[in-house]
């Protein structure tokens, strides 16, 4: 844990160090502090309040220097969660800038937001609050069991043996908490997962069934939470108590043995030395019960440390060493494999598509064939597992991001809106566009039959407390940022399901006024795309399985045959059936 923390820190290390020294200082010096209580007390039990008093100034003073000590190791544990809460997020923030884009699914979107708001936070709160009291508590003990071994053999050997113990039975309970934690966590992640699907999808389930069985998944998935809680409450309830009865057995015992002894026949010193080994042996438990207090906060801390440490583990894509840029705009994807992740099976095997430049291709296949992760390999949201995927004859690996970026536009399904007004969200499409420019992309785009409504018009801010649009809405400004944009290469997701009729038709017409100018790769639906486009592409599981002109492999009687009569049938039933 420690380990994360510190990889966590980086450069702030130092910070760190510092603090640990200084609270494990702290740690011996309240140690010592306690043991010049055997003198003091061994001379008061005496009678001898002058002999005494020396050793009651020593330990007056280690306890003023025990306070003024801890105060600065606080400090300086305000200064460590400083440093993480300033440090931690602008490293993390540089290095998921630099994250493959196909990283940043909503899964992983979700976790970032949560680990770098509410994980970054508890974590920087860990010196001050949790790191300090453990650090000592690991000094403090350890040091007391010598003392008493010095004082009393038989009780010192007793807390020296407790010491290996106690750290099996903090590990053991730790490793209870840390598996119904996970459980717990696994399970609420799931009750979250069918909550939302079951709110999203609403209008499907009451459609079909209107029983309230549809409620059922999302029922279960909170038996489960339940099933689960149950189990993280027994778990972390044993724990507690092997950790209290671990500690209450070491001081029964150490009590026995001193029971023991007094039956035994003591000189008056030693009867005196076995009372203060008493005292101390209670001294010696204290730290370590507080220790086995801190087990609940250290596993939390783990699981954010766990969830920050996973992001800054996660590998940027590798930068090209000699950038070089492309000589046309043709796209070639040569004998391409790729997997999402390494214990899946691939999603393209072998994959090889020649796109010339300002040519058309429609991308076909079933749903999952692999259209999407194409275009997405193109565009470099990952990189390929073997193959290269090349732009203008170059890999993809040797451009840089800057000239990548450049050869590209994307309409793709989901067109994220920024803060900001319309004009703004159409102008990250090209930065330096002025107004008319803007507007003429909105006009080609329909955005302007969005804006009509609107008093602010283009100037009307989108997202939160602005307009709300629609799905549709925003592909056309998407639309609109890639007409602005001019790249000499266009990647389209149609995405039929989710336009209406006049969306539908100005994709369309935004690929015929583009045909021939720019190279265009579409993951085509629509029948007028796919009729409209140079090459067709049929994927099938991850491979192209016929490629060639429409009119060729319609006559070939192939899956592209196949295809269109499904797709001739499907148009004909929606032109039949009343709207
Ligand atoms: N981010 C992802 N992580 C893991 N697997 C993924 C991811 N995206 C897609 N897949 C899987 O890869 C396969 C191909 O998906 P892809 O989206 O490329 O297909 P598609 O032909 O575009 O499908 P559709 O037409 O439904 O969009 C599918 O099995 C899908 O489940």
């Amino acid at each position: 844990m420690i380990r994360m923390f510190l990889k966590l820190l980086g450069d702030d290390v130092k910070i760190f160090r510092r603090y640990a020294a200084m609270a494990l200082a702290s740690g011996a010096l309240n140690t010592i502090t306690i043991a010049l209580t055997v003198p003091v007390l061994l001379r008061l039990l005496q009678g001898d309040v002058a002999a005494a008093l020396p050793w009651l100034a020593a330990l007056l003073a280690g306890a003023l220097a025990c306070l003024i000590l801890r105060r600065q190791v606080e400090q300086a544990g305000i200064k460590v969660g400083i440093a993480v809460l300033e440090g931690v997020r602008l490293r993390l923030g540089n290095h998921v800038a630099r994250l493959p884009i196909g990283w940043f699914d909503s899964a992983a979107t979700g976790r970032l937001n949560h680990a770098l708001t509410q994980g970054v936070m508890e974590v920087a709160q860990l010196p001050a609050h949790v790191f300090t009291p453990v650090l000592t508590g690991l000094v403090v003990p350890p040091g007391l069991a010598l003392v008493l071994f010095w004082l009393e053999p038989r009780i010192g050997l007793i807390a020296l043996a407790a010491l290996p113990l106690m750290v099996a039975v903090f590990a053991l309970a730790a490793r209870l908490g840390r598996d119904a934690d996970r459980g717990y966590h696994a399970a609420a992640a799931r009750t979250g997962e069918r909550a939302v699907e079951f709110a999203r999808t609403q209008a499907v389930l009451r459609a079909f069934s209107g029983d309230g069985a549809s409620a059922r998944f999302l029922m279960d998935a909170f038996a489960g939470q339940r099933q689960a809680v149950r189990r993280l409450i027994r778990l972390s309830t044993a724990s507690v108590v092997l950790n209290g009865w671990a500690l209450q057995a070491v001081f029964a015992a150490m009590l026995l043995v001193a029971l023991r002894l007094l039956d035994a026949d003591l000189t008056p010193a030693q009867g005196l030395s076995l009372v203060v080994a008493l005292v101390l042996a209670q001294r010696f438990i204290e730290p370590m019960t507080e220790l086995a207090g801190y087990g609940e906060a250290l596993r939390g801390a783990r699981n954010h440390l766990a969830a920050l440490t996973e992001i800054a583990e996660a590998r940027p894509l590798p930068r090209a060493e000699h950038p070089q840029p492309p000589r046309d705009s043709s796209v070639a994807l040569e004998d391409v494999t790729f997997r999402y992740s390494p214990d899946t099976a691939p999603v393209l095997e072998g994959l090889s598509l020649r796109v010339a430049p300002g040519s058309m291709t429609a991308l076909v296949g079933a749903s999952g064939s692999g259209k999407s992760t194409v275009v997405r390999l193109v565009a470099r949201f990952f990189d390929v597992e073997r193959g290269q995927v090349s732009i203008g004859g170059v890999d993809v690996r040797d451009m840089s991001e800057e000239v990548l970026s450049a050869q590209i536009s994307q309409i793709f399904q989901d067109t994220y809106l920024l803060e900001g007004t319309i004009a703004e969200n159409i102008r990250m499409g090209r930065p330096d566009a002025d107004a008319e420019e803007i507007a003429e992309a909105a006009r080609l785009a329909g955005v302007d039959d969005i804006v009509r409504r609107l008093p602010q018009g283009l100037d009307s801010p989108t997202g939160e407390g602005g307009v709300r649009l629609s799905g549709g809405e925003r592909q056309r400004i998407a639309i609109a940022r890639a007409l602005l944009k001019d790249a000499p290469i266009l990647l389209v997701d149609e995405a039929t399901a989710a336009l209406d009729a006049e969306n539908r038709a100005l994709v369309t017409e935004t690929l015929a006024r583009l045909r021939g100018k720019r190279t265009l790769i579409v993951i085509a639906h629509q029948l007028s795309t796919i009729r409209m486009a140079d090459r067709i592409a049929v994927l099938e599981a991850g491979r192209i399985v016929e490629q060639g002109a429409p009119e060729a492999l319609a006559q070939r009687g192939g899956p592209y045959a196949r295809l269109l009569r499904l797709r001739e049938a499907a148009q004909a039933w929606r032109m039949d059936s009343p709207e």
